[in-house]
Formats: C-alpha cells, structure tokens, sequence
C-alpha cells in the first residue's frame, strides 16, 4: 500500500517538476530575447528593455529558488476536491492545477486544519521529498465520520525537521508551519503587530514567512515599495539570507541596525553605557540644538574689506538674517541659501553707501556680486552659518567637550557626555546610526550640488517618464501599468538596480512594510529611525521581552510603541518552543525565575537524551575548555558548535581554540556560521541556534552587564542538543539545575 502510495505521489511529483523544468527554459528563453534586443538608442527602448530583463531576471530567480521540496502536501477535501500544496503555484497551459502556492488563501487549510476544526479537510498529507524523489508520507485524517484509517503513517515532518542538525544556515519551515504560527504570517496587512514569544517559539522564522506571504498576497501593495526586514548583526543576517530566496521571493532587503542610514556600515563597539546614552529620546533634542549652535551670532561687529571698500557686519544683521532663515522652516542646508541672501542684502546696502551708489534692480547685481566675491564675507557667512553634513556634525559633536555640552544644554549629565567623548575619525557605531539619521532630518542635503543634481535627476525622470508613456503607449501595456509604476519599479539612472538595491541606498525610502527580529534590543532613537522609513506604519515587530540585552532596549513593548501608535498595536504571542531542549529550557527558566523575571515559559517540544551539565574547573582553564570541545565535536557530525563567553573572555577563549584545532575550524566575524566552531558573546549569538553550546564562566557574563541575566538566559536557550557549562566560580542563582559532570 506504502508503495503504491508513493509510486503514485511520485508520478505527480514527476510532473510538478517537468512543468517547472519548462517554466525555467520559458524564462530564460524570454529573458534572452530581451537581453539581446536592439534598443535603437532612445530612451523609450532602455527603459522598456531594461523592464523587461529586470522581470525575467526576477522570475529566473524565483523559479531557481524553489528547487529544494518543490511540493510538500496534499490536502483532500470533503467535497471530493484535492489539492497539492508547495512553494509556488503552477498551473499547465490549459490552467489545470499543479500546485497551489502555499500562501494562497486555499492553501491555509493545510497549516490551521484540525480534528476539532477541519475547514473542510478529510485528509492531509504531508510529503517529505530529496532532489526530485518522494522519501516519505504522513497522513493524518481529520474528517473521522468518514470513519477511516490514515493509509499511510510516516515520521512527524516536523520533529524530523526539529532534529536534524544544524548547518548554519536557516531552513524555512514552510512545510510544517504550525497553527499558531500560521495565523501571525497570514495576520492583515495594515497595522503594529507585536510577536511576543519565548525562546525557539520561531519569531524568526514566522517573522520571515509572513514577509513572504504579504510580498505574495499583497503585491501590487509593496512590491514597488519593498519590505525591510531588521536583524541583529551581519552573522545573523548571513544566517537568515537564504530563507526568503527558498520561498521564491527576492524583494525584500535585510539590514542590521548599524546598516540603516545609506553609506555607513557601522559595526564599532562601544560600552553599553554610552550606547544606552545614545539610545535615550533625549538626544533628538541634543542633535536638534547641536544643528541650532551652529547658526552662530558673532559676539561684536566685524570689519569686512570688500574690493577696497569697508562695510561691517552688526550682530543685528546675523539675527535679523537667522531668523528668516529659521522661519523658512527649511532643514539647516536649504536654509543656508535664506540666511545668505538675507546677510548679503543687508550688506549691500552699506556698500552701495560707501561707493556712494543708489541700491536699486540695476546696482543690486553687481554689488552683490562684490559681497560673494569678497574673501572676508565668505569667511564670515559660513562662520555664523556653515554646510554641514551629518557625519561631520556628530564627529565634533563627540570631539569637542565645549559644543556637546552647549548642545546638551543640561539634558546631559558631565558623567554622560563624558561617555558620548570621541576622536574625530572614530569609526561608527549602530547607536550612532539613529543619530546621523535625525541630523541628516535637521540638515538636509549638504550642500548646493547636491541641489542642483536633485533638480537635475527630477528634469531627467520627467523626461524619462514621458518616453515611458510612449513606450508603453506602443507596446499596447498601458492599462496594466502606469509609465510611472514603469519607472518606480525599473526604470530611472538605476535601470538596472532592483527595488532592494534602490530602498538600500536611499536614506527617504518608504517601506511598504517593516520586519523587526529581536526587537526588544532596539532603542527608542532606532524606534525613531524605523518609524520614519515606514511612513504607512504596517509593522511586524518580534521579539522576546525577556531575552533584553541593551540598557536602552526594551522592558515593555508599549513603552517603544505608544510614541508612534498609541493603543494601535497587536500584540500576539507564540508559546511553544521547537528548539531548545526540555531539560535545558528548565534551567535556563530557573535562571529567570531567581532574579525574579517573569517569563511565560514556552513549553519544549523537544527531548534529548543529554542532561545539562556542570564542569567545576580553574580560572580560564585552558586544557579543560579543549577537552570539552574536542568531546562535542566528537559528537557534532558537521553541525554547529557556540563557544559562548563574557566579553572579557572572549579573545582568551579564540586563542586557545584557535592553537589547538585545525586551521579554519574557529570562525569568526559575519561568516563565523560557516565554521564548525564559533566563539561568541551573548549578544552575538542572539538569534542563532547551534547543535551544543559550551558556556564559558556563566558568573562573568552576568557581572558584565545590567541585564546580564538576560544574557545568560540567551547564550543557555541557543542550542539544540547539548549545554555544557565550565565554570570556576561559584554558579550563578538558578543554575543548581545542571548535573554535575
Ligand atoms: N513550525 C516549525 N517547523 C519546523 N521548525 C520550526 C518551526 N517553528 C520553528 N522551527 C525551528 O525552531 C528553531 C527556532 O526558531 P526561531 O529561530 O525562528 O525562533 P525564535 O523565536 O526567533 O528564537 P529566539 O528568540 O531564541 O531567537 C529554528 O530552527 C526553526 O527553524
């Protein structure tokens, strides 16, 4: 019966991958054709070809990516009807059904059916494939009046997904969502949704699944505008890259925090004290007089030789000017053009006097002209009101004590400022990130090349627009899409530049939808930041509030919000945990239970047969950290392993792992991952799973920080398997759980 099943299943299967086979060479077919079309020069025939390559590119892409459990299930319904569920929809010529897209509203029976509940469903299957091959089946029959019995019972999909090891690279989960988690990626579009949840609960997971989903289900919506998704840190970036590419989808563009304002890639580190001072609303105010001081009064009049002649600048003149300027209510670079042209007039005034000129529309030109040509004007102009950009706003900022403490203006206490103290040329950090983005706000572009090139580019897209009128005029498409939908989605300078690359490199772009992992480690000057790049406010927001690191992150999701959407947000939670084992989730909640966190413990789907262990031994004790990683390798059979230490034992910890075992074994940085070994802080680990973790001196890492115990919660809660804990010093509250090895 079992092979016959399965014979049966594989000729559809056989099928489902032949038709994809066609689609792919229909594509590139296409896509060929349109690389290779004349475009007689105009720009009307760019913009057309370049739409064109630019879409069967993405269609190239999203038929490659589907490769890997192309189709998963199979639901049968009541009514006699059946469908076969996988990655993407496929229909023959003739618009028989192959496959139905798994986010496509027929498709949720597959994830929320149940016995209590069967929307219809007699029967579901589900299909484990291999390169092209059916490896197993699993059914579970809901309609039990039909009073059968499953035809075939296979391995729970899921727990064989639960178990297997770990690659450094996440897996979607798109053929075993969960109910609970089905109903977070299929919530509506508009609105903060908050996905609060334990551990392992597949925050991640679902967080980038929905991102699939609304990209699919809402497309005419934000594919144009893009959906941001917000991780970390670049290894976890890197970890998660891959999963929206399986699921057919290139749209979306992943950035960590220190990534978010265009040209800076801020990775420094700093003490999480000056960070949580960066991260406090407070400085919104700091930047905001820090732009104002630099629309400087002179403290007495100034003598200006202009071509021979003498005229002075009067405080009152600078006042008079500044404000006008001010009133313009233009960021300080626009208003520059304000303050100058007032200044200038008032100067030209004296010297059509000490020329002994009338002012009038025939003299004012060339007297002017006078006044911008003088080098003491210019020299004063820009004193009393200089260009500035953000970078350089903030670099003497943080460089001189005497401008952050006039721009702090009290809001600041010494002991604070002290911690903001920086030399020029420091590299960036991604607390500084909010605040270049809140200068960049104040300033606006830099200087007036940049306004001429803005007005510049604006005359080239209407002229571009109009040949995209024409293009699609000719080509018999208007009706479908709008010259400028042509444009916004391919066309302009960057032709050839997808909608992630352009959202990426523009600091104003609006996102159709913003995605939030680890949310609870955001700011509220990030807050800030990411609320002005989704305009629309359509928000996923996850995170565990108890898994907090950052002094200025989160202790309550309202507390970020309600700023922004007061009493508008949903909050939904995840309460099962696939990852951590049982026996270790114990411990890891006995920790937080000790210091008094409350935490609504996720329950363990999962058991091992490895307890949690205990080794009593010295202080940075090297030959016994070396024997307890060369026993886990023993056992990893090429997945992962995290060494997790404070951040003081951390360098310790990379050279005697680093001596001992074969070169490349150790990773480190962004790509860490693709080592078997990776020696990490909490903090860097946060987000990532790992086969077994050896935690190096657990009462370190809760000393080196306020929210060390969150800390420790996390590095505990990371693996899959095993958690041994080395430790020299008595072991922290909670952690009595553990057997001693
Ligand atoms: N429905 C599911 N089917 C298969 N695997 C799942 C499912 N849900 C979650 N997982 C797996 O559980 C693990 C944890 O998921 P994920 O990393 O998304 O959790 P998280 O809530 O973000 O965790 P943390 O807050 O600890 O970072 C991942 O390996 C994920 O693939």
């Amino acid at each position: 019966m079992v092979a016959r099943e399965t014979a049966a299943e594989q000729a559809h299967l056989d099928e489902v991958y032949a038709h994809l086979d066609r689609r792919r060479a229909e594509v590139s077919a296409q896509l060929a054709k349109a690389e290779r079309a004349p475009t007689a020069g105009t720009p009307a025939a760019r913009v057309e070809r370049d739409a064109l390559v630019r879409m069967y590119s993405e269609r190239a892409a999203t038929l490659r990516g589907v490769e890997e459990r192309l189709l998963f299930g199979r639901l049968d319904m009541v009514d006699g009807a059946s469908h076969y569920v996988g990655r993407v929809g496929l229909s023959t010529d003739d618009r028989v059904q192959l496959l139905l897209d798994w986010r496509a509203p027929a498709a949720a029976a597959f994830y929320q059916a149940t016995a209590a509940t069967p929307l219809g469903v007699a029967r579901r299957r589900h299909l484990s494939t291999e390169q092209r091959r059916v490896t197993g089946i699993e059914d579970e029959l809901l309609d039990t009046s039909a009073g059968g019995h499953p035809a075939v019972a296979g391995q729970g999909a899921l727990l064989a997904a639960l178990n297997a090891r770990r690659s450094g690279r996440m897996r979607d989960i798109v053929t075993t969502i969960q109910a609970e988690q089905d109903r977070i990626i299929r919530a509506p579009l508009p609105g903060v949704l908050v996905v609060q949840g334990g551990p392992g609960t597949g925050k991640t997971a679902v967080a980038l699944h929905r991102a699939a989903y609304l990209l699919f289900t809402h497309r005419e919506r934000i594919a144009s505008s893009g959906v941001l998704v917000v991780g970390p840190n670049r290894a976890f970036l890197r970890y998660i890259e891959q999963v929206l590419p399986s699921l057919g989808e290139t749209g979306a563009v992943l950035s960590t925090p220190g990534q978010l304002f265009p040209g800076v890639d801020a990775t420094a580190l700093e003490s999480a004290d000056a960070a949580a001072v960066k991260g406090g609303l407070r400085m919104a105010d700091v930047v905001a007089q820090a732009v104002r001081n630099r629309q400087r009064v002179p403290g007495k009049p100034l003598r200006l030789s202009v071509d021979g002649a003498q005229v002075t600048l009067r405080p009152a003149d600078v006042v008079f000017a500044r404000d006008r300027a001010r009133a313009s209510r233009k960021p300080h670079n626009a208003a520059r053009v304000v303050f100058v042209k007032a200044v200038l007039e008032r100067l030209a005034r004296q010297l059509a006097a000490a020329q002994r000129v009338e002012l009038n529309e025939d003299t004012r030109p060339g007297l002017l002209a006078e006044l911008r040509e003088s080098r003491d004007v210019r020299r004063e102009v820009n004193l009393c009101w200089m260009p500035l950009t953000p970078q350089k706003l903030l670099t003497e900022l943080y460089a001189d004590p005497a401008k952050l403490a006039a721009a702090a203006d009290g809001r600041l206490s010494r002991a604070e400022r002290r911690l903001l103290r920086r030399d020029p040329g420091s590299a960036w950090t991604p607390a500084d990130v909010p605040l270049l983005d809140e200068a960049a706000e104040l300033l606006g572009s830099d200087d007036t090349a940049a306004q001429l090139d803005a007005a510049r580019a604006a005359a080239e897209r209407k002229a571009e627009r109009d040949y995209a009128q024409q293009a699609l005029a000719m080509s018999g498409a208007a009706g479908m899409l709008t010259a400028d939908d042509l444009l916004d989605r391919y066309a302009s300078d960057a032709a050839s530049l997808s909608v992630a690359e352009r959202a990426s490199e523009d600091r104003e772009w609006a996102f159709g939808h913003v995605i939030v992992d680890e949310a609870q480690e955001l700011s509220p000057m990030q807050w800030r930041l990411l609320m002005r790049r989704c305009p629309t406010r359509s928000m996923t927001v996850v995170g565990d509030i108890a898994q907090t690191g950052a002094l200025a992150g989160a202790s309550s999701w309202g507390e970020m919000l309600d700023p922004y959407v007061e009493g508008r947000w949903h909050q939904e939670q995840l309460t099962v945990n696939y990852r951590t084992p049982r026996r270790v989730m114990e411990v890891a909640n006995d920790v937080l239970e000790a210091a008094g966190i409350p935490a609504a413990a996720a329950k363990s789907v999962r058991d091992v047969h490895w307890d949690p262990t205990s080794h009593s031994v010295a202080p940075r004790d090297a030959a016994a950290l070396l024997d307890v990683v060369r026993d886990e390798l023993g056992h990893l059979d090429g997945g992962r392993l995290a060494v997790l230490t404070s951040r003081a034992d951390q360098e310790w910890a990379v050279g005697v792992l680093r001596d001992a075992l074969p070169a490349g074994s150790v990773g480190d940085g962004p790509t860490t991952l693709d080592s078997a070994v990776s020696v990490m802080t909490a903090t860097e680990a946060k987000g990532l799973e790992f086969d077994a973790v050896v935690l190096v001196e657990p009462a370190a890492l809760l000393a080196e920080s306020a929210r060390g115990v969150n800390d420790l919660f996390v590095a505990m809660t990371r693996p899959t398997q095993r958690l041994r804990v080395l430790h020299s010093s008595a072991l922290p509250a909670g952690l009595g759980g553990l057997r001693a090895a």
